[in-house]
């Protein structure tokens, strides 16, 4: 007898997304493997965002699906959000918490056992280096914009999913805690996990990922291993030849230090 094979990931399927006139997302069809890093690169506008918010049930796609380890976005999202953790964009968090009241709530929101909350919380407080700013009783609102980035990563990380999608969780994070951040998701992805995330530091995406996949104008330009995707080249490069270099004319901004 054969074993079934595992489901992906994540498999996005033909998802689109139109704002007005605009089309931000145009058949994103990509598959995530188990147990892989996956990063998702692209210019400004490109669309990511509005793909990872539509592949995490918080954008209804015009058109397509997403399925979490087999289960649909849309049509079963209970199934799909139980092995999900996600750092959305521009994450709107309880201001007036600190980041150990915060963590506490979203754990009871998940239905976890209070002592599991408490102790994961203590754990990831300190690991983040959040403890001190959770000692001195400092609220999210007060927090720096690193900070709500690692409180956002501790949220997405509490109820131990198999499954990540990470809005360019290495923005504003100091180097210390970078390391830290790719000690976590080494180990998470060792452990047979996933990540999805985005990112615009391609010397990061090149260390870190197991797969690329390259999204301009809403659509894939060039998806598979990290090596495939470069082609011999570096990331950086590949990039700017498949989305196209803006150089600086003579005359542009020639009044500016004139
Ligand atoms: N709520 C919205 N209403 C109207 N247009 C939107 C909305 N959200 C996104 N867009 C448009 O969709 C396109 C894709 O935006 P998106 O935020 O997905 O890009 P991105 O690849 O994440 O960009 P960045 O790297 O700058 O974060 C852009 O043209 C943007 O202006």
């Amino acid at each position: 007898m054969t074993t079934p094979t595992p489901p992906p990931a994540f498999a996005l399927d033909g998802l689109s997304k139109r704002f007005g006139d605009k089309v931000a997302v145009d058949e994103v069809t990509l598959d995530v493997p188990p147990a892989c890093l996956f990063g998702l690169v692209g210019p400004n506008g490109a669309g990511k965002t509005t793909a990872l918010s539509m592949a995490v049930g918080l954008l209804r796609p015009d058109r397509g699906t997403a399925r979490v380890l087999g289960a649909d976005m849309w049509t079963d999202p209970v199934a799909a959000k139980r092995e999900l953790g996600v750092l959305p964009d521009g994450l709107a968090l309880p201001e007036r918490l600190t980041g150990g009241e915060l963590l506490g709530y979203w754990g009871r929101l998940r239905g976890m056992p209070v002592p599991v909350v408490r102790s994961r919380t203590a754990e990831l407080l300190r690991i983040l280096e959040l403890d001190e700013a959770e000692r001195l009783g400092t609220t999210v609102m007060e927090y720096s914009t690193g900070m709500r980035k690692k409180i956002g990563l501790a949220t997405a990380l509490l109820h131990a999913p198999r499954v990540l999608v990470l809005d360019e969780p290495y923005e504003a994070v100091d180097p210390v805690s970078a390391r830290v951040l790719t000690a976590i998701l080494r180990r998470f992805v060792a452990a047979g996990g996933s990540v999805v995330m985005s990112s615009h530091v391609m010397s990061l995406v090149e260390q870190l990922c197991d797969r690329v996949a390259i999204i301009a104008g809403g659509r894939v330009v060039a998806d598979g291993t990290v090596d495939e995707v470069r082609a011999g080249s570096s990331l950086e490069d590949r990039f700017v030849a498949l989305v196209g270099e803006r150089r600086l004319a003579e005359e542009e901004l020639s009044w500016l230090a004139s």
